[in-house]
This record gives structure tokens, C-alpha cells and sequence, in this order.
């Protein structure tokens, strides 16, 4: 197994070998960098890029589309929906994970079995986001149990728990790899009685394997090899110490060889009884690989289930979410009555046609930065739970995309629509029904053009980087939209940027709906002399024309489709790339 690491390749793994047993629980330990989750990662499927090697299944190399229906991956970090409670949790997931034929009575069955078997059934009510750190771990393994699978992988499922959720988990760990599965978690440094609940070790020491067998085989293992562990001494502790090198190299060089890299398997209990990979292959033959032959999907249910359980969810979780609905809902009437108020009565004065110019850019500044914002700095926190969900196959990325794309809609629309009409009304444009129908279709195309940016930064980026790269990037687009310097002013050579910049084509729509139309002259009530007073001259002087409002709508909407489907196709990438 090798990493890219600043353009050289780096070996993690070093031709390890091992053996993972039906109904035991298997812990893989060692020193931190030692490569637990790297192998953990190539184990369970999840790392794809630089994996030499191979892995097999009951005496057959393993097919990754069979393999992954059977097993499932619960990461270090809890990706838990913190919004919902712990049943509705469970409930989308057995709606994602289970057949549809069954009811939701049936489907209620096997919740509330899991749920009480886990311990988690007084806290149904719970959201997630209100668990304690056991309660989170237990319920990212119930939600991965629904669809029972046979091999289950852990990452540091004790990390940041106090030693009675630590054994809490473990027990439950063991408990259902004795009910018939094979559970592989990697730990740190476990306590001699945490240690004693697995039932078979895996050590590694800078990519190597020193022993591989039963718990109890570890420490006559030691003495064996010369390296006793002192009487009253953990012995999990004590071959960390060894295999961090604090009794010498030569040590960890004795045990690679002693463990054979992992090939050796006289450690286990009973090891004649292991079968050979040849036997394994008659006592599992290639008809019983037909009975794990996948459905038509990669998913367990159908595109059309995911993307309706998935909306569901989305409804829900923008019912409760104090920042994606209501601040944003707030937050655009706020700005909408401190702009209206700004520019009270600016639309209708010919004295003041270029304060409403202002305020028309400001208004696009808005639409722009708070929803492309808004998604820079929440979707890489939901990408975690999206990668988790997408690789335990509870849905398909094309499912996904399209349900967040629904569920943003009436957020969105009804947002741009109540600061639509404060500012409007409160600055005076002209009161007729189609130039506001035209300047709101063109705020709304402005957010959801701005939000397609915000979703690729956001799919590609960290919260740091996309913080700065959002209104970075934001620059030459507002340089590009004719404001500061209008378009005919622009150089011949920079010329293209106004073709890119869709800032262009909204500021233009929005100048088309309100001084379009052959508006007549407007009301000069101060002065003896206004200059402006007659739209056309305006026009003119910032070099837009009057009949480009159906152009701007065609460049949004491809602006758009381009800027979607490049977000999508970023997000597939990035997918795969982390892995
Ligand atoms: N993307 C990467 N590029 C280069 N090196 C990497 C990369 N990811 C991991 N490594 C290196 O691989 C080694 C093993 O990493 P890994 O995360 O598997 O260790 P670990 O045993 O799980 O450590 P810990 O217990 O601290 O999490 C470390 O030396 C680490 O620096």
C-alpha cells in the first residue's frame, strides 16, 4: 500500500498478511502512524487508489460489489444527521437500507430491536446532535446494522470515550460478532480488561504485522520470542512499548519474522482447524456466489425510493435548522428593509436613476455572497456524512444531488421573494406586475447561480480554503458586470470576461425590468434639470441595451445547467479522490 506524499510515493504497508475469522472480534492495534486505519481502510474497501495486494473471501479474491453489500464502514468521527432524533435516524436509514416490500410495521420491528439491543431505545426521542459520545458511537453502528451486515469495520470506535463507554461499546462489539459476524475494530491503547474482550489481535509496527492470534496467546507469544511482558504489566501496553521500539529495534525485526508478517497462524486457537483458502473454496462454492448476486441497483432499494426518503429528510432537516431556513429567511428580510430603507423612493426619481442603479448592484451583491456563503461554509461538513452514506450504499450521488436540489427550492424562493418585495416596494420601483415578475426571475436565477458556485467550492474545498476562494473569485465576476467600468469601456482584450461573469447578465436583467420596457420618462419633482429623467439616455450612458432581457435569461439558465452539472460531476470526483 503506498500514499502519494508531496509528489514521491510512500510505502505504508509492507507485504502484511492476516487472517480475519467468522464471529470474533478483531482488534488492530498498534503505535499511532503505525498504518491501522490505512489497513483498516484497504480491508474494508474504502481506500481504491495505490492498494497493491490482494484481499479474499472465503478462498476467493473479493468482488468489490458483493463484498460491500455484506460488509459496511463506521468511520472515526461520528457522521450522524445531529438534526434528527435517534428514531428518525433509524427510520430513514431503514427506509433506505431495507426492502420496500416490507411495512414500516416490519420495518418498526427490526428498529426497535436494534435499538433496544444497543441501549439506545429510552433515547428514540433524542436528536442525535443532544447524544453523548457512547450514544453516538452505538447508534452509527444501529444504523449499519439494519441491514445486518456479515463483516463490519470500526475505526477507533473507543477514541474521546470515558472506560465505561469504552466497554459498553466494546461488549456490544463483541456481542454481535458472537451472534455470527466478523467484526474488525482498530484501538489504541486498550486497558487490560477492554484488551480481554477481544478475541484476536493484530499488531502492527511501521507497516509491519508482529503478531497475529488469540488475546490470550499473546503474552506465551512474547515469552516465546524472548521478549517477556512483566507479570501485573497490560500486556496490550507492553507490545505497543515493543512495538514502538522502546526495547529495541531488533525486536520489532525478531517479531516481523517470528509473526511472519502476519502468515503464521499457529497463534490462533486451534489452528489446524483453520481451513485452507482451497477448502474454504469447496465449502463455498461459486453457486453460493450466485445467491449473494447483486439486484439491478448498487443500492439496496430503488432511485426512486432514495430520492423520496432523501427529500423527506431534507424537508425535516430544513424544518429544524436554525441557519439553512431561519436566519437565511431573516436575514433576507433584515437586509431587504435596511436596503429599502437606504434607498427609499429611489425608483421612481429621475434625480436619482444612478442611486437606483446602486441599489439594483447592491441587491445582486446580495443574491450573490449570502447563499454562495451560506453553502461554502455548511457542505463539507454534510460531504462526511454524504461520503459515509454513499459508500455504506444507503443511496446513489445522482439521488442525492437531486434531493438537496428540491429541498433548497422553497427556501430559496420564498427567501428572494419577501426581500424581492420589501425592497420593491420600500424603494419604489415601478408597480407594475411584469417588470417585478422579471426582476424577481432574475434574483432568483442570481441565487441559484451563486449557490451552484458556493456548491462546487464547497464540494472541493475546505471550509478555510473556500472562505477565502468564494469572494476571491467573486471579484472578477463584479468587475465583469459593467458596474464600475461599463462594458463598452471595458478592454477589447478582457472582453471575455463579461460573457463569463453571470453578475453581467443579472445586472442587465435587472436594469431591463425596471428602465426596460420603453418606461416612460420619470418624474423630476427638485430639479430644473435632471438628465436622467429619460431611461433611454441612461441606458445609453452605462452602454446596456433594453431588449436583452431574454439573452440574460438564456445565459442564467446555462450559466446554471453548466455550473450544476460541473458541481455534480466535482462531487462525484471528489468521492473517489478521497479515497
Ligand atoms: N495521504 C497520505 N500521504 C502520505 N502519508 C500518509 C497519508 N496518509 C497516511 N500517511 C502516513 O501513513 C502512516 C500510517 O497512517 P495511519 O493513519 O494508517 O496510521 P495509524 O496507525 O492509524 O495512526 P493513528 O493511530 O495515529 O491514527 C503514517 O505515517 C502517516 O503519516
Amino acid at each position: 500500500m503506498t500514499k502519494q506524499s508531496c509528489g514521491r510515493y510512500k510505502q505504508i504497508l509492507h507485504g502484511v498478511n492476516g487472517r480475519l475469522r467468522p464471529r470474533q472480534l478483531v482488534a488492530i492495534m498498534g503505535p499511532s502512524g503505525a498504518g491501522k486505519s490505512t489497513l483498516l481502510d484497504v480491508l474494508s474497501g474504502y481506500r481504491i487508489t495505490g492498494v497493491g495486494g490482494a484481499v479474499f473471501l472465503n478462498g476467493r479474491g473479493r468482488i468489490m460489489k458483493q463484498f460491500k453489500k455484506m460488509s459496511c464502514y463506521i468511520q472515526q468521527d461520528d457522521r450522524l444527521q445531529g438534526l434528527l432524533t435517534v428514531g428518525e435516524n433509524m427510520s430513514i436509514a431503514a427506509n433506505l437500507k431495507l426492502p420496500t416490500s416490507l411495512d414500516r410495521y416490519e420495518k418498526g420491528e427490526v428498529i426497535e430491536d436494534i435499538l433496544t439491543n444497543l441501549g439506545l431505545y429510552e433515547h428514540s426521542n433524542t436528536r442525535a446532535s443532544q447524544l453523548s459520545g457512547g450514544q453516538k458511537k452505538r447508534l452509527s453502528i444501529a444504523l449499519e446494522l439494519i441491514n445486518n451486515p456479515l463483516i463490519m469495520f470500526l475505526d477507533e470506535p473507543t477514541t474521546g470515550l470515558d472506560s465505561s463507554s469504552c466497554s459498553q461499546v466494546v461488549q456490544l462489539c463483541r456481542s454481535l460478532a458472537h451472534q455470527g459476524r466478523t467484526i474488525v475494530c482498530t484501538v489504541h491503547q486498550p486497558s487490560a480488561s477492554l484488551f480481554a474482550l477481544f478475541d484476536q489481535v493484530y499488531v502492527l509496527a511501521a507497516g509491519n504485522c508482529l503478531y497475529q492470534g488469540t488475546t490470550q496467546n499473546l503474552v506465551p507469544y512474547l515469552e516465546q520470542a524472548g521478549i517477556p511482558c512483566p507479570i501485573y504489566h497490560n500486556p496490550a501496553d507492553y507490545v505497543i512499548e515493543v512495538a514502538c521500539g522502546e526495547y529495541g529495534e531488533d525486536k520489532i525485526q525478531l517479531l516481523t519474522t517470528k509473526a511472519e508478517n502476519g502468515r503464521a497462524l499457529e497463534w490462533f486457537n486451534d489452528p489446524e482447524s483453520i481451513p485452507s483458502m482451497e477448502s474454504l473454496r469447496k465449502q463455498f462454492p461459486l453457486s453460493v456466489l450466485r445467491d449473494h448476486e447483486t439486484g439491478p441497483y448498487d443500492e439496496e432499494t430503488s432511485q426512486s425510493n432514495q430520492r423520496s426518503v432523501l427529500i423527506k429528510r431534507g424537508f425535516l432537516k430544513a424544518k429544524r435548522d436554525a441557519t439553512m431556513t431561519h436566519l437565511r429567511v431573516l436575514v433576507n428580510i433584515l437586509v431587504g428593509i435596511m436596503l429599502g430603507s437606504l434607498f427609499i423612493n429611489a425608483g421612481n426619481e429621475g434625480s436619482r436613476v444612478l442611486e437606483n442603479y446602486n441599489l439594483l448592484f447592491a441587491i445582486l451583491m446580495h443574491h450573490m455572497m449570502s447563499p454562495m456563503m451560506l453553502t461554502i461554509l455548511t457542505f463539507p461538513s454534510e460531504m462526511s456524512i454524504l461520503s459515509k452514506e454513499h459508500f455504506n450504499r444507503w443511496y446513489s450521488l445522482g439521488s442525492y444531488y437531486i434531493s438537496i436540489t428540491i429541498v433548497d427550492l422553497p427556501v430559496s424562493i420564498v427567501s428572494c421573494f419577501l426581500f424581492s418585495v420589501i425592497v420593491y416596494t420600500m424603494s419604489s420601483q415601478p408597480l407594475e406586475l411584469v417588470r417585478f415578475a422579471m426582476f424577481f426571475a432574475i434574483s432568483m436565477y442570481t441565487v441559484f447561480v451563486a449557490q451552484s458556485v458556493g456548491l462546487m467550492i464547497g464540494a472541493a474545498f475546505n471550509v478555510v480554503n473556500g472562505t477565502f476562494l468564494g469572494p476571491a473569485l467573486s471579484v472578477p465576476m463584479m468587475m465583469f458586470a459593467g458596474f464600475g467600468v461599463t462594458l463598452r469601456d471595458l478592454p477589447s482584450y478582457l472582453y471575455w470576461g463579461s460573457y463569463v461573469s453571470y453578475l453581467r447578465y443579472g445586472l442587465e436583467g435587472l436594469i431591463n425590468a425596471i428602465y426596460g420596457l420603453n418606461r416612460p420618462n420619470l418624474a423630476c419633482d427638485d430639479e430644473l434639470y435632471c438628465h436622467y429623467r429619460y431611461p433611454s439616455k441612461f441606458l445609453n450612458e452605462i452602454a446596456m441595451s433594453a431588449d436583452m432581457f431574454w439573452w440574460d435569461i438564456l445565459a442564467l439558465t446555462v450559466s446554471l445547467f453548466v455550473l450544476r452539472i460541473g458541481a455534480f460531476l466535482l462531487l462525484k470526483w471528489k468521492l473517489n479522490a478521497v479515497r
